[in-house]
């Protein structure tokens, strides 16, 4: 097994990471584009494994669609290739084949598609045989689950002869992801309203766009807590924009309970430290992607912080609530269920000097581990985990002075 040792080390410089771009936006464009009649211009797409192997699968389009371990390239190339009236299968890693994709499957069969379960009802691998004609211009989805499957449908609307009115129902998680979608698509030309529980997408052209991807919010994420955690230090994260199209920019909100200040600057972001204000409660529903990261710091800084909206956690790359519990024990902090779907996290009384993470194959638990490196020494497992989002995630480290060290354990 490989490991990457990370020595302890809590003071920075004045450092500029460059940050790599959002996997999200660049997974959306690339449907966009490959939905457009004509020429787009889409700069700066993510160095993500997630994005690379759409571009992939889209360019040399294979009779079976395998796409790893990427939760959106399952999810929107689904609804594509089912609108765009091609015979595939879809299939994934084992974890892949455990992430639940009945929802999108229902939705588009409900309006005309025809897709079959290889395996298990209700998850990958899918055979999808098209879409002949579209029965339906309506749609019901719940929107507890994924807000995945909300966005894979919306992409494909204006293309679709009737256009589509999707009903949302129950809780909606996530919706911040679902306003990305619907803002990008805005920016390929696309008119829309949503009313309520109701988004309304009529039968229109995508129109040929220049649009850049913005840097990553949830990989910035990482960053706002090392500085967090550290004694001192200065970090200047390139790319990001004020008003982002992404929800996880709740960080600067965040951070700012938990001792990060943020600055928007030519270029990019500016963090420094101040005074730790605390941070008492917050509900992940909406930034699920942010809730290891802040677990991490909260059990660092000893912040006794209560979270709720986690119940998506369970469906990620691994159970991530499960993987945070067994890995913060391992420094003595706990994020404990108080009653049912509340948390709280126990920080941290006394450091070991080394913990080694366990990484549960999640980008997230990696990085997210990262920044108690500020504290004692780090042994992240399975280092290459990273490369699902950020792949330079440890080059990075580098850059901010962490001078890590690749290990071969048995
Ligand atoms: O649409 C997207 O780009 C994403 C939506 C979220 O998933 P859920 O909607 O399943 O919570 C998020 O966790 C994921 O990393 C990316
Ligand atoms: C959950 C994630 O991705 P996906 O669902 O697209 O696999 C993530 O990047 O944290």
């Amino acid at each position: 097994m490989q490991t990457l040792r990370l020595p302890q080390k809590s003071e920075f410089d004045s450092i500029r990471i460059p940050l790599p771009s959002s996997k999200s936006e660049s997974n959306r464009a690339l449907v966009i584009d490959a939905l457009t009649e004509g020429k787009n211009e889409i700069s700066n797409l993510a160095e993500a494994r997630d994005t690379q192997t759409m571009i992939r699968l889209l360019e040399k389009n294979p009779p079976v669609f395998d796409v790893l371990d990427a939760g959106t390239t399952m999810r929107f190339l689904t609804a594509y290739v089912t609108v765009t009236n091609q015979k595939k299968v879809m299939t994934g890693t084992a974890r892949m084949c455990e992430r639940p994709i009945g929802i999108l499957v229902d939705a588009l069969r409900s309006i005309g598609a025809e897709i079959h379960y290889l395996n298990k009802e209700g998850y990958p691998p899918l055979a999808i045989h098209g879409l002949p004609q579209q029965t339906s211009g309506k749609v019901k989805i719940r929107g507890d689950v994924s807000s995945q499957y909300i966005s894979a449908m919306l992409m494909i609307a204006p293309v679709l002869p009737l256009g589509l009115e999707i009903e949302l129902e129950g809780k909606v998680g996530s919706q911040t992801y679902i306003e990305m979608t619907l803002e990008l698509m805005a920016q390929f030309g696309i008119e829309y309203t949503w009313k309520n529980n109701n988004i309304h997408v009529p039968h229109q052209s995508y129109q040929p766009t220049q649009f850049a991807v913005e840097s990553d919010w949830s990989g910035a994420s990482y960053w706002f807590s090392l500085l967090a955690c550290a004694d001192s230090g200065e970090l200047f994260l390139e790319g990001l924009k004020e008003n982002s199209l992404q929800g996880d920019s709740a960080i600067v909100d965040i951070m700012d309970l938990l001792g990060v200040k943020s600055t928007f600057k030519k270029g990019g972001v500016l963090l420094q430290k101040q005074e730790v204000k605390g941070l008492k409660k917050w509900d992940f529903t909406h930034c699920p992607d942010l809730a290891q990261t802040v677990a991490v710091t909260c059990a660092i800084l000893g912040q006794n912080a209560t979270f709720i909206g986690l119940e998506s956690l369970r469906i990620k790359e691994t159970d991530r609530i499960y993987a945070l519990q067994q890995e913060l024990a391992k420094f003595n902090a706990e994020l404990r269920e108080i009653e049912p779907e509340v948390f709280q996290v126990i920080p941290s009384v006394t450091m070991p000097n080394s913990v080694q993470i366990h990484t549960y194959e999640d980008h997230r638990m990696a990085m997210a581990f990262m920044p108690l490196l500020t504290k004692t020494e780090v042994i992240i497992e399975d280092p290459e985990v990273v490369n699902k989002s950020y792949p330079s995630f440890w080059k990075h480290c580098g850059i901010a002075g962490i001078n890590s060290e690749i290990q071969e354990t048995l």
